[in-house]
């Protein structure tokens, strides 16, 4: 694996609220993500697993430490740069988030369209190959509203991997899912991101599907549990 970290984070602390009602949810958080690496985190509700997730994908501004992604400092950083950056990540949220009044296909496009100067064709081309990537070959023309939970999903998963991120970032993919399509999707994204180098921050409370990461790490009331050793060895 190489070893120049896609994201890292030192001393990392976040506060929501003014004056009086200022309050502390993340507490010196120090993490790094390498490339291909699949990292869950779990940690109970209200501990502050969005909020860090956020951060790092550039959907909230840095107020106190440093936070990495390739190289580039998130603290401080231009609104232009965060844009650039929320360019470089793939996004999973727990409801699917697609647009219902666009094809499975055109849900897909709309994310290699929005980030690239390509062709139609090419756009067309490239998200009908995700799509079969994701097993939906045959529902390429249908709208999320005919299909399963977990077929949206694999296709928010197509939608999130078609520009090939360096990173996806996973807030409870598999909420809204049974057991068995959850299992489906988390193996999937487990595939598709190590054949593609991409790495993956997934945030869950499903114990079910820990065992795809290559490191767990925990929140709890804001302190990153289970990582600093990695951070210590990797400095
Ligand atoms: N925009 C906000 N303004 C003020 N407080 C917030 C805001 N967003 C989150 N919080 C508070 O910050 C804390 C951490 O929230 P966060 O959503 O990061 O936790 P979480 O671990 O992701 O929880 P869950 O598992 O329920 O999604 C909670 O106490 C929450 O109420």
């Amino acid at each position: 694996m190489e070893r120049q970290p896609v994201v890292t984070i030192k001393n990392l602390n976040h506060y929501y609220g003014k004056g009086a009602l200022k309050r502390q949810i993340l507490h010196d958080i120090n993490l790094e993500i390498y490339p291909g690496e699949i990292v869950i985190m779990t940690g109970p509700s209200g501990s502050g697993k969005t909020t860090l997730l956020s951060l790092i994908g550039g959907l909230r501004s840095v107020q106190e430490g440093s936070l990495t992604f390739l190289e580039e400092e998130l603290y401080r950083a231009s609104q232009k740069k965060l844009v650039s950056l929320r360019q470089k990540i793939g996004y999973i949220f727990q409801a699917h988030n697609l647009l219902g009044f666009l094809t499975a296909r055109q849900n897909v496009q709309m994310a290699v369209e929005i980030k690239q100067s390509v062709s139609q064709y090419h756009a067309v081309n490239r998200s009908i190959t995700m799509l079969q990537a994701v097993g939906l070959g045959n529902y390429i023309n249908y709208y999320p509203e005919n299909l399963s939970g977990g077929q949206k999903q694999r296709i928010a998963i197509a939608r999130a991997l078609v520009n090939n991120p360096p990173m996806v970032l996973a807030d409870e993919p598999t909420a809204a899912l049974d057991k068995q399509s959850g299992r489906d999707v988390v193996e999937l994204m487990q595939r598709l991101a190590k054949e593609q180098g991409t790495s993956i921050l997934l945030v869950t409370h499903d114990n079910r599907i820990l065992d795809i990461a290559d490191r767990i790490v925990e929140m709890e009331d804001g302190i990153l549990l289970g990582d600093n050793h990695n951070v210590a060895v990797n400095n």
